[in-house]
C-alpha cells in the first residue's frame, strides 16, 4: 500500500449560526455543543488505498466534514486538499477524483438499476464498466428492477455503485448501513472491502462503532466538531484495560451492583476497578478496570455468595474509548 496522501484536511472549520467559538486553548473534546453546531477543528490525512473512518455520534460534524472535502460547502477556516487540489479553487479536478455516495431519496422510484448506472455513467468522461460494477456489487440479477422494488441492502449497494461509476480515486460513503438488517450490513461491509481491493481509497462516515472497528484501517473520532482521537482501531482500544461482563439472577442484581460499585470506589491500585455500568434492561453488569480486574471481581462476588450465571472478559471497544474521552456514553451524545 502506498502512503502518499490522497486527502489532507488541516484545522477545518465551518460554523453554523452565529454563536462564537471558544478559543482552542480553552475548549476541550466534547465541548462542541457549547461552541455551537458545526466543525470547529478537524484534521486528518488519508493515504492511498485506505479505508479511513470518520466516526462520531449524531450531530458530531461528520457529514459537514465530508461535504467540505467534496467542495459542497465552503469552509470558514483551515485547508482541504484532494490529490493536492483545493476543492474550492479546482472543483472539476476534485469532482473527477471523488465519488460521493448519494442519499437514496435522490433517485426516482421508477428508474431501474441499469438505467440509473447508465445515466450516472453519462456524466463522466471515462466511466467505469457498468456491467462489471453490477457484478462486483452483486446487482446483476436486479439490473431491470425498479428502484422502489429493491431491498434496503440492494439500494445501498446501488448507491455505492453510483458513487463508483465515475471511476473515482476516492469514494465518500456516508452512513451506508443505517437501516439495514445485520446480514445486509455484513454483506455491505464485504462489498466495501471489495471496492477498496479495486484500488479505491474510501472515506467512510459512520456512527456505528462496530462498523468502524470492522472496516477502517485508521479513523478519527469526532465529537462536537473536534477530533478527540485518531489511530487504527487496535491502537484506540489498546489501553491495557479490560471489561468484565457478568450476569446474576434478577433478585441478586442490585446487591451485586452495589458491591461492584463499592469496589470501584476502593482504589487498591492492584486489581483496579475503574467503572461499573449496567444496561437499562439490567440483565448484564459491566465492570471496567485494569488487565487483572477479574481477580478483583470474582473474589468479591464469592465473598458475598453471589454466583454469576455468566462471566466474560471482553477487550475494550471503541464505545469504551469514547466514554473515556468525553465522559459521556455514545447514546447520551446522540440523543
Ligand atoms: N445547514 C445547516 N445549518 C445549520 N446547522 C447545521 C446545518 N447542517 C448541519 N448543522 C448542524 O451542525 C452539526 C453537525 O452536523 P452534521 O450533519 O455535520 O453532523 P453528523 O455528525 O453528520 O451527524 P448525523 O450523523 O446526525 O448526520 C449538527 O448540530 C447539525 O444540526
Amino acid at each position: 500500500m502506498s502512503t502518499s496522501p490522497v486527502v489532507e484536511v488541516h484545522h477545518l472549520r465551518k460554523l453554523y449560526g452565529d454563536r462564537p467559538a471558544a478559543p482552542p486553548e480553552t475548549s476541550r473534546p466534547g465541548a462542541g455543543t457549547r461552541e455551537g453546531p458545526g466543525v470547529h477543528d478537524v484534521s486528518f490525512t488519508v493515504a492511498e488505498g485506505e479505508i479511513f473512518g470518520i466516526l462520531g455520534p449524531n450531530g458530531a460534524g461528520k457529514t459537514t466534514t465530508v461535504e467540505l472535502v467534496a467542495g459542497m460547502r465552503t469552509a470558514d477556516g483551515g485547508t482541504v486538499r484532494v490529490l493536492g487540489n483545493d476543492p474550492q479553487a479546482h472543483p472539476e479536478a476534485v469532482r473527477e477524483a471523488l465519488g460521493v455516495q448519494l442519499q437514496e431519496s435522490q433517485l426516482h422510484a421508477k428508474i431501474t438499476v441499469a438505467e440509473a448506472l447508465r445515466l450516472f455513467a453519462s456524466f463522466y468522461p471515462a466511466p467505469a464498466d457498468t456491467e462489471e460494477l453490477l457484478h462486483v456489487l452483486d446487482l446483476a440479477d436486479q439490473r431491470d428492477t425498479r428502484f422502489d422494488h429493491l431491498s434496503g441492502g440492494q439500494k445501498q449497494r446501488l448507491s455505492i455503485a453510483l458513487a463508483l461509476v465515475g471511476n473515482p480515486k476516492v469514494a465518500i460513503l456516508d452512513e451506508l448501513t443505517t437501516g439495514l438488517d445485520p446480514a445486509a450490513r455484513r454483506a455491505t461491509w464485504d462489498f466495501v472491502e471489495r471496492v477498496r481491493d479495486r484500488g479505491v481509497t474510501i472515506l467512510l462516515v459512520t456512527h456505528f462503532m462496530d462498523e468502524a472497528e470492522r472496516l477502517c484501517d485508521r479513523l478519527v473520532v469526532i465529537d462536537g466538531g473536534r477530533v478527540v482521537a485518531e489511530g487504527t482501531p487496535a491502537e484506540l482500544v489498546d489501553t491495557g484495560e479490560r471489561t468484565v461482563r457478568l450476569r446474576v439472577a434478577d433478585r441478586d442484581h442490585d446487591r451485586a451492583l452495589a458491591l461492584l460499585v463499592r469496589l470501584a470506589d476502593t482504589d487498591d491500585h492492584v486489581f483496579t476497578v475503574t467503572d461499573v455500568r449496567t444496561d437499562q434492561g439490567r440483565a448484564e453488569i459491566e465492570v471496567l478496570g485494569s488487565r487483572r480486574v477479574l481477580f478483583s471481581v470474582v473474589p468479591a462476588l464469592a465473598a458475598a455468595d453471589l454466583v454469576p450465571d455468566d462471566v466474560r472478559t471482553v477487550p475494550r471497544t471503541l464505545e469504551d474509548v469514547f466514554v473515556d474521552l468525553t465522559g459521556r456514553t455514545y447514546e447520551e451524545v446522540g440523543s
